[in-house]
């Protein structure tokens, strides 16, 4: 059995990741982490303990689930890590800098991790299509649509799609050098020359298109997530197979 600990458990991402855990037969629920006064609306149990303060955290545990926010996942990790939890961590905004720190932090340990800026299969795949097709067609934008609620902009996806592609492009600007805005941010935000747009509305939940451009050709790679629990395949495969690994890893693709 998997000894769980899910930090962010009342958000979005969270109450899947409750509900999933708890389904799993592999898989035991031992404590929640999240704010305090939350509550969730998935039913928790009687012998799940319920945090709202890190430090106060000491339970046996093998894997650290986090669904947070942008600015507390450096400190949960780094937090999971010393407390030898395998974190497998769904949360944007890891800085190249940071995750170099935990990886090396890891990697003292030989503990496994994973940090995934999407657990979604077509993300996934959304990503390694792009790189390949960047190698061919180097003049591309990214146009990633997200639900309003969210905090962070460009998403983690759309910045790892951009990294991706500048492995295997050479850096350059892209449209007319005299282009001028006429309206401050109208060509989008850029990650090594690459324009990377982010649509917020209601109603949408998380999308991406990298589009591509040649001369006389165009190409359209788009991936949608409809619902978070097409998210939930992919983080049980990682608790599954995490606790066995010894260092690190940044992509679902690592350990699939
Ligand atoms: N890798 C992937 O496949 C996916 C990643 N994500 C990422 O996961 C993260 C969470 O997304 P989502 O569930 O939609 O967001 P939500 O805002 O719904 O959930 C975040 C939860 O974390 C809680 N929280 C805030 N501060 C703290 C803290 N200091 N300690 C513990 N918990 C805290 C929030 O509480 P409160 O509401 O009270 O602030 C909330 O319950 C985001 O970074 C998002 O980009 C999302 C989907 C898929
Ligand atoms: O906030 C979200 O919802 C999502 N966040 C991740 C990201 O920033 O890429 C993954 C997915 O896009 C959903």
């Amino acid at each position: 059995m998997t000894k769980v600990i899910i930090a962010g458990y009342a958000g979005k991402m969270g109450q899947n990741t409750v509900k999933m855990v708890q389904d799993h037969n592999g898989f035991e629920l031992v404590a929640v982490y999240g704010q305090p006064g939350q509550v969730s609306k998935i039913e928790l149990g009687s012998k799940i303990q319920i945090f709202d303060d890190l430090n106060q955290i000491n339970v046996d545990a093998d894997v650290w689930i986090d669904f947070t926010v942008p600015t507390m996942v450096f400190e949960n990790t780094k937090f999971a890590i010393e407390h030898n939890y395998s974190p497998v961590v769904g949360t944007t905004g890891l800085k190249d800098d940071q995750i170099k720190e935990l990886q090396t932090m890891a990697a003292a340990k030989k503990l496994g991790g994973l940090i995934a800026p999407n657990f979604g299969i077509s993300a996934v795949l959304l990503m390694q299509f792009a790189q390949q097709a960047a190698k061919y067609m180097p003049d591309v934008e990214i146009i990633e649509m997200h639900h309003d609620q969210k905090l962070d902009a460009p998403s983690g996806t759309a910045l790892n799609t951009a990294k991706l592609i500048s492995q295997v492009r050479p850096s350059h600007h892209q449209g007319n050098p005299d282009e001028k805005e006429t309206i401050a941010g109208v060509r989008g935000g850029e990650y090594d020359g690459i324009p990377i747009h982010a649509v917020r509305l209601p109603g949408l939940i998380a999308h991406e298109q990298v589009m591509f451009g040649a001369t006389g050709e165009g190409l359209t790679i788009r991936q949608d997530s409809f619902d978070r629990i097409s998210f939930m395949s992919g983080v049980a495969v990682a608790v599954e197979k995490i606790t066995n690994e010894n260092e690190l890893f940044v992509g679902l693709e690592n350990i699939l």
